[in-house]
């Protein structure tokens, strides 16, 4: 895939390196029906919008309790930019490839005109779990994080049961947090659930827990971290595939990748902010086939967020457009500079030929 530039000469496309197509990484791929691609934004026509925030957090999560996030707009809206901080510019630069797609292509053609989420449950003790849910009004699954290194399997039982006695769907996600033998102890010992995402590490790891468990199978690193997200599908290693926008490269990318597995999918954020969000549901919106509720309510996490949050109603989130608000909480100088050089990396990695 070609990306036209103003000069009529091509240029390397964003969304995907011809590198990436060999190791099977989807890309965006130009259909009669899409418009015609603007050109590759410079890395100066990005920071001129851009904006560096530090959302704080009601919960850690991931470790962390404030989210930092580069948001910038193009004729199409507005772009997230928000990699993890520990990873390497060769993972980030993907996420910056999804936010030049939303900010200057904007979200596929809808199919539905809303998506159904779950409530997320982060390692908290068990009392917590019903104040968290309660975040989420009509929403009937929760996905409940387990394996939390420095707690127990009985902290997890615990959890999950709180959550079941709220809701009818409870799914888990141990973030490969278990060995093989330890996942099939885990299962046993937390019972029904819808599916637990990733408990282990690798995708030999997840065949293997597949195997020896009845429980359904997510991967979610498996695909959003792996070179080859078909290597799941290759070795029979899940049930269902956890897709996000940003660590695919962008909407498009999701959709084109959700076509060719052959399992279920469910679209969740990155711990996105209202503007990552807004991609996240968009590219739920535009899946012809989605059945299960998706990991899209996690605005719920910030104290504050860049713009007017996606409403959960009766379980469910809409897609649209989001205006950032003029008063964000802002990073301080050092950070916005860091980010700032981070986005001209990824940028130059995404258009080095
Ligand atoms: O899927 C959800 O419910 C929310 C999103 C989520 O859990 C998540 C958010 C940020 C980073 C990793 C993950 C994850 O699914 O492991
Ligand atoms: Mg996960």
């Amino acid at each position: 895939m070609v990306f036209s530039s103003p000069t009529g000469r091509n240029k390397q496309s964003p969304f995907g390196t011809s590198d990436d197509r060999k190791k099977g990484v989807p890309t965006f791929r130009l259909q009669p029906k899409n418009p015609p691609p603007p050109s590759m934004p410079s890395a100066d026509d990005l920071l001129e919008s851009a904006k560096v925030v530090a959302l704080p957090m009601h919960t850690r999560f991931r470790g962390v309790k404030v989210r930092e996030a580069l948001i910038f707009s193009g004729p199409a809206g507005w772009g997230e930019f928000a990699p993890f901080v520990e990873y390497e510019d060769a993972e980030a630069k993907t996420w910056l490839a999804a936010g030049i797609e939303a900010a200057y292509l904007g979200p596929p053609a809808p199919v539905r005109d809303s998506v159904r989420v779950n409530a997320t449950v982060p390692a908290v003790p068990a009392e917590e779990v019903a104040g968290l849910i309660a975040r989420y009004p009509g929403v009937d699954t929760v996905k409940v994080k387990v394996a939390e290194p420095g707690q127990s399997l009985a902290d997890d039982v615990e959890r999950v049961a709180a959550a079941r006695d709220l809701v009818g769907t409870v799914r888990i996600d141990a973030n490969g947090g278990w060995s093989v033998q330890q996942a099939i102890e885990a299962v046993a010992a937390i019972g029904d659930v819808e599916y637990v995402e990733q408990p282990c590490a690798t995708v030999e790891e997840l065949a293997q827990v597949r195997r020896a468990v009845s429980v359904p199978i997510a991967a979610d690193e498996s695909i959003r971290r792996a070179g080859d997200p078909m290597r799941v599908a290759a070795l029979d290693a899940a049930d269902i595939a956890v897709l996000k926008v940003a660590p695919l490269g962008g909407m498009r990318a999701l959709v084109a990748l959700a076509e060719r597995l052959p399992m279920d999918v469910v679209v969740s954020s990155a711990l996105d902010t209202a503007v990552g969000m807004a991609a996240g549901i968009g590219a739920a919106a535009a899946l012809p086939d989605l059945d299960r509720a998706c990991g899209l309510g996690t605005g719920e996490f910030f104290v504050r967020d860049v713009a007017r949050s996606f409403r959960i109603e009766h379980g469910t989130v809409r897609p649209r457009r989001v205006e950032p608000g003029i008063d964000l909480p802002l990073a301080s100088a050092e950070r916005t500079r860091w980010w700032h050089e981070r986005l001209r990396r990824c940028h130059d990695l995404l258009t080095r030929r």
